[in-house]
C-alpha cells in the first residue's frame, strides 16, 4: 500500500516526517492553497517520490517546476485533459489525475483517462480543488470498474483506522494524508502521522493474511 503525504511546506518538518514509512511526500503548487510551496524548503526528501501538485497549470509549466524541484510524480486536480495526461506521462513523470467523488455521475469521465495516467486520486469535491478535510461516500466507488489503481484520499485523519479496515476494492492501491495530521497549515504533527502510517501498514498486512 502508497502512502502518500500532501502539502508539505517546511524543512525540518519534511526531514522528521520522511522518517515514517510513507511512500511518496507531496508539494502543492497552487497559489490559492494555505500549503502552497511559495518558495523552496531548505531540505526536500530524499528517500520518498516528490510529488508535485498542480490545477490547471500550463504543462511547461509544470515541466519546468518538475525539473527544479527533482519530482517523480505529478498529480492534476483541476480540468486537465487526458492529452495534457499523457503528454506528462510521455515526459517520465509518472502522472495521477485527481477527480471529486460527489455522486456516482462523477465516475462517468473518469474512464477517458484509462491509459493516460499512473494513478488516479478519489478526493472529496470543494470548491478550494483539495485539502477539504472531509471525506466522501467510498461506497460510490463500487461502481469504479477501471484498471487504474487509485489513492484513496479526503478527510483522513488519526481516527480513520477503523473505517480504512473496512475498505475494499480490487484497484485500490493506497491513500493520501493531508490536513487531518496538520499542527497549522503545510506543518504536520509528524508523530501523529508515523502512528498512523505503522497502523494503518498494520491493518492492512493482518488482512492479506487472513485472507490467504
Ligand atoms: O491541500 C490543498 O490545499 C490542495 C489545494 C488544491 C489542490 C489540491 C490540494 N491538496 C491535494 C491533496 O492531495 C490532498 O491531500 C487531498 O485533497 C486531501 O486533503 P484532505 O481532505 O485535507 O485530507
Amino acid at each position: 500500500m502508497i502512502v502518500k503525504v500532501c502539502g508539505m511546506t517546511d524543512g525540518e518538518n519534511i526531514r522528521q516526517a520522511e522518517k515514517t514509512d510513507m511512500q511518496w511526500m507531496g508539494f502543492i503548487f497552487y497559489p490559492p492553497s494555505p500549503r502552497c510551496v511559495h518558495r523552496k524548503p531548505d531540505y526536500l526528501p530524499e528517500t520518498v517520490g516528490r510529488v508535485g501538485v498542480f490545477v490547471d497549470a500550463a504543462t511547461e509549466a509544470i515541466l519546468q517546476i518538475a525539473d527544479e524541484w527533482n519530482l517523480e510524480l505529478v498529480q492534476l486536480h483541476g480540468k486537465e485533459t487526458p492529452e495534457q495526461c499523457s503528454t506528462l506521462r510521455k515526459s517520465g513523470l509518472k502522472t495521477i489525475k485527481a477527480f471529486s467523488v460527489g455522486s456516482r455521475e462523477a465516475l462517468h469521465s473518469v474512464a477517458a483517462y484509462e491509459n493516460s495516467c499512473d494513478f488516479f486520486l478519489f478526493d472529496t469535491p470543494c470548491t478550494e480543488h483539495g485539502g477539504s478535510g472531509r471525506s466522501f461516500n467510498w461506497s460510490l466507488l463500487k461502481d469504479y470498474t477501471g484498471s487504474t489503481p487509485f489513492l484513496l484520499s479526503g478527510g483522513l485523519n488519526p481516527n480513520s483506522i477503523g473505517a480504512l479496515s473496512r475498505f475494499t476494492h480490487p484497484q485500490w492501491a493506497g491513500i493520501d494524508l493531508n490536513s487531518g495530521f496538520e499542527l497549522a497549515p503545510g506543518i504536520k504533527d509528524t508523530e501523529a502521522l508515523g502512528k498512523f502510517i505503522r497502523a494503518f501498514k498494520k491493518m492492512y498486512s493482518q488482512q492479506k493474511q487472513q485472507a490467504l
